[in-house]
C-alpha cells in the first residue's frame, strides 16, 4: 500500500520525540548523496530510543501474523517470489499508528530537505517493514529501473538491538562508478540508516545469523504508482 501525504494526520511533529531535523544535517546528507551516491548515519538522536523500540515491537507483532508476506522481485508479469534472490518477508506501513506517524514526520522532513538541496522532485514515499530470518538474504540488486523515475532515493532504517559483527546480515554497498567494487558495509544496528540513490547503487543483504528487522523506504518521483499489472 502506498501513502499519500495529504491523507496523513498533521500532528506527527507534536509527538514528544518528533525532533525537527537540523538544516546542517540535511546539508551533509544531501552533499554525500550527490557526491558518492550513498551514506550511512545514526538517527537515534532524531528518532529517539522509545520510537525505535515501538517500531521494533510493531514488526515483532506483525511477524506473528499473516500480515507479513513473502517479498517478491520485479514488476507486473515479471513479478516473482524467487527464493534464490530474496528471502525476507515484508509488511507495508500505513502511517496509522502513532509510531508510524512519528516516523513519517521524520521521513517527510528528509524528503523536503533533499528536494530543496538536490532538486530531485521527490513527491512521496512508501515504506515497508522487513524481517529476515537466520540465513535469509537479498542478492545484489538496484531498487529501481533506470529511467522509470519511480524510486529515486532509498532509505533503510535498522531496528536491531545489540547487533554484533558475528551476527552478519550487513548491507553490502557497491561503488556506483565501478559496480564490482565494494565500497562499504552497514551493520543493521538499531537507529542506523543507509541512504542511497535507488537506481545507481547496487547493494545486497548478506545472510544473518539472527532475526534482522528493518524498515525500507523509497522516496519517489511519481505521484501515482504505475499499475503493477500490464506494464
Ligand atoms: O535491509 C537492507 O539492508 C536492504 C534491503 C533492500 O535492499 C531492499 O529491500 O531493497
Ligand atoms: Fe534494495
Amino acid at each position: 500500500m502506498t501513502i499519500a501525504f495529504a491523507d496523513l494526520p498533521t500532528s506527527h511533529n507534536d509527538a514528544p520525540d518528533g525532533a525537527v531535523v537540523e538544516e546542517t544535517w540535511l546539508d551533509t546528507i544531501a552533499a554525500d548523496l550527490s557526491e558518492r551516491g550513498w551514506l550511512n548515519l545514526d538517527v537515534r538522536d532524531y528518532l529517539g530510543r522509545a520510537l525505535l523500540a515501538e517500531l521494533r515491537q510493531e514488526v515483532e507483532i506483525l511477524e506473528k501474523t499473516a500480515a507479513m508476506e513473502r517479498a517478491g522481485v520485479g514488476r507486473g508479469s515479471d513479478f516473482t517470489r524467487d527464493r534464490s534472490v530474496r528471502r525476507d518477508r515484508i509488511a507495508w506501513l500505513n502511517g496509522q499508528t502513532p509510531a508510524q506517524q512519528q516516523l513519517f514526520g521524520f521521513l517527510e522532513q528528509v524528503r523536503v530537505g533533499l528536494n530543496r538541496r538536490l532538486f530531485l522532485g521527490l513527491q512521496r514515499f512508501e515504506a515497508h517493514y522487513a524481517s529476515y530470518q537466520p540465513g535469509d538474504f537479498y542478492r545484489r540488486h538496484v531498487d529501481s529501473f533506470r529511467g522509470r523515475a519511480s524510486r529515486v532515493v532509498s532509505l533503510v532504517l535498522y531496528l536491531n538491538e545489540g547487533w554484533r559483527p558475528e551476527d552478519g546480515g550487513e548491507l553490502q554497498v557497491f561503488n556506483r562508478e565501478s559496480p564490482e567494487e565494494i565500497c562499504g558495509r552497514v551493520q543493521p544496528d538499531e537507529g542506523r540508516v543507509a541512504l542511497f540513490m535507488s537506481e545507481e547503487v547496487p547493494h545486497e543483504v548478506l545472510p544473518a545469523a539472527r532475526t534482522r528487522h528493518s524498515i525500507a523506504c523509497w522516496f519517489r518521483q511519481d505521484v501515482v504508482p504505475v499499475p503493477l499489472t500490464g506494464v
